[in-house]
């Protein structure tokens, strides 16, 4: 199994390293634009190999993409991330572009890759990757519901004082602060998270689970990349390994909830094929509206790139 990352950034360098030390795949392309970066990273993942003992083999490229000829899976993190007192969507304009040719140059050496898209816009981004790609909907997804679930998972670990691995929770919208964390399909070790948790602090870990990314980059004076990493490095497993995963996963709908030829985040199961199935839940009035606001917002961004192109 051959794994192709772009952007050997923070996001795509975390992603690289986990896909190597867990041996997700036998080989790990990292690809930048910025001379010289992807091939120091690669390196120095490598020559991690005999400390953390792995075999992936991790190659970096300056903008070569016949090095990333045949991947099974592309994981695109190129593109700019937001400094303080931006927006995600302030991003479209750069990001556009730059994963209209990152499309481009993956597709031709590796027609079949299902391809995941990181840049933000993140949902925008991944209707770019499609019209770019013409790939079906079950090839071309993006990252952003496992990161935003491992926030509020986090977050009720932390409030609750037991282990993150106990907390099991979907979350569906597009990724910002319009997204739809959903405490009734939240459970902790089976138990739903209402039957624990007063109502004021559970709504107080929604809100802070819906500006998370932004809680950091106010931090950091840039976005996260140790938890996006890693989210974008599990769903590379779930496909290579064909483990049929349920994960939140933007995806493009087509009729599911009710939504036409949006990309949002909803509840998939990720095997070798991509998008093994979109499933679809009964959400209440109150859930089909916040979800409806989060569906309006992402149409109005998708309507900007289409306007761009
Ligand atoms: N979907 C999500 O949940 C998340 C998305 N992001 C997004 O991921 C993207 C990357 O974030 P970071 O890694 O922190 O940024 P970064 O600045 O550390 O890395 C981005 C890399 O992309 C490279 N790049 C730019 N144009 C390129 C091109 N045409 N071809 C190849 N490489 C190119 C840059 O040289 C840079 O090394 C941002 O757009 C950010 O907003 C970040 C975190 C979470
Ligand atoms: O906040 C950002 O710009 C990066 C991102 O998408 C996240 O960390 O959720």
């Amino acid at each position: 199994m051959k794994v192709t990352v772009v952007g050997a950034g923070n996001v795509g360098a975390t992603c690289a390293d986990v896909l190597a030390y867990r041996e997700v795949a036998n080989e790990v392309v990292l690809v930048d634009i910025k001379e010289g970066l992807a091939e120091g990273k690669a390196l120095d993942i490598w020559e991690k190999s005999p400390i953390n003992l792995y075999d992936t083999r991790t190659i970096g490229s300056t903008n070569d993409y016949s090095k990333t000829a045949g991947s099974d899976v592309v994981v695109i993190t190129s593109g700019l991330p937001r400094k303080p007192g931006m927006t995600r969507d302030d991003l479209i304009e750069t990001n556009a572009g730059i994963v209209k040719i990152v499309t481009e140059n993956v597709i031709k050496h590796s027609p079949d890759a299902i391809i995941i898209i990181v840049s933000n816009p993140l949902d925008v981004m991944t209707y770019q990757a499609h019209l770019i790609s013409g790939k079906s909907r079950n090839k071309v997804m993006g990252m952003a519901g496992i990161l935003d679930t491992a926030r509020y998972r986090s977050f009720l670990a932390e409030a609750l004082n037991v282990s993150p691995k106990d907390i099991q929770a979907v979350l569906m919208g597009g990724h910002g602060d319009t997204m739809v964390p959903l405490p009734r399909y939240t459970t902790v070790g089976g138990i739903p998270v209402t039957e624990l948790i007063d109502s004021e602090t559970l709504e107080a870990i929604i809100q802070r689970t819906k500006t998370g990314g932004g809680e950091l980059v106010k931090l950091m004076g840039t976005s996260a990349w140790y938890a996006p990493g890693s989210a974008a490095a599990q769903m590379v497993e779930a496909i290579v390994k064909d483990q049929r995963r349920v994960f939140p996963v933007c995806v493009k709908l087509e009729g599911e909830y009710g939504i036409d030829n949006c990309y949002l985040g909803v509840p998939v199961i990720l095997g070798k094929n991509g998008i093994e199935k979109v499933i679809e839940l009964d959400l209440n009035e109150k859930e089909k509206a916040d979800l409806e606001i989060s569906r309006g917002h992402v149409a109005e961004v998708m309507e900007v790139l289409d306007k761009m192109s």
